[in-house]
């Protein structure tokens, strides 16, 4: 059995262990779903993805440390990590921006049940305003601030184009937002304070990509990229100093 512990979030948790939480929660999720009443950290490192080492200096910063030769509780632990990232309660979620995205998102079940419920849908568009998805009416966006006051929202969702984003951040961040999750492809400027997570699956694929490419080179040994022309080389340093006219040659050759 798991150790009770002392509230760890008074001790300061890395936030790289906080971004493996929810991979923890999801592996061990699964475990119950299967009825697996425990689990060593062997077998829950490796349903995660990470080393057992790693995982255990993760849970121990939430107190637990497992049972040698038993291993980790796995509802116990379900309830630890769910304690530490604030799912045992309801956050109530504004999504802004109901196009294929906002819908998607809004349709998707499986918040819910880790403790987020959509409390509105808001988009700019009158042809869509009154819209139902997922038993929610699509709500105009100057709705925003009363929506966010009368129904506690605590996490803003923007799923709008690039340029309506950083409006739609403003607006949440006044109206008393601080965390908020960006789908769009923007950087989003926020006051201190405010938590601002980015999605982009397209930097997913290429880090996919990248390591295809490894992959495929391993198979193909090593004069697999012989073919490829690599880039111009850069401008020779002379004593450890980059002569200027180079530094002019290459920029003028667009180098
Ligand atoms: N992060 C990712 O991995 C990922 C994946 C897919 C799409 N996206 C991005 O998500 C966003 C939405 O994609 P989509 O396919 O749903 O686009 P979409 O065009 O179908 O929907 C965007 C919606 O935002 C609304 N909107 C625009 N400006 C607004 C504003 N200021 N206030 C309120 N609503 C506003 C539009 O009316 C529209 O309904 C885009 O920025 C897209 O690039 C990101």
């Amino acid at each position: 059995m798991t150790r009770p512990s002392s509230r760890p979030r008074d001790r300061g948790i890395p936030e790289a262990t906080v971004a493996r939480l929810p991979v923890y929660l999801r592996a061990l999720h699964g475990l119950t779903d299967r009825g697996v009443p425990t689990v060593s950290s062997e077998e829950l490192a490796a349903a995660a993805g990470v080393n057992s080492a790693k995982l255990r200096k993760d849970l121990s910063h939430l107190g637990s440390y497992g049972t040698r030769g038993v291993g980790y509780d796995v509802e116990y632990l379900i309830y630890q990590i769910s304690r530490e990232l604030g799912l045992t309660q309801d956050w109530a979620v504004a999504i802004v921006g109901a196009g294929n995205l906002g819908r998607a998102l809004a349709n998707y079940g499986g918040f819910v049940s880790r403790g987020f419920r959509i409390a509105a849908l808001l988009d700019v568009q009158e042809s869509l305003v009154g819209a139902e998805v997922a038993g929610l009416r699509v709500e105009h966006s100057d709705q925003l601030e009363a929506v966010v006051r009368q129904r506690r929202v605590s996490i803003g969702v923007i799923a709008t184009s690039a340029a309506g984003a950083q409006t739609v951040c403003d607006r949440f961040v006044s109206a008393g937002v601080t965390s908020i999750l960006n789908f769009a492809p923007v950087v989003l400027n926020v006051p201190e304070g405010v938590d601002v997570r980015k999605v982009d699956l397209s930097i997913e694929l290429q880090i996919l990509a990248f390591h295809e490419q490894r992959k495929a080179a391993g198979a193909l040994g090593p004069d697999w990229n012989v073919s490829v022309e690599p880039p111009p080389a850069p401008p020779e340093r002379v004593g450890g100093r980059i002569p200027v006219d180079a530094v002019d040659a290459a920029e003028e050759e667009g180098r």
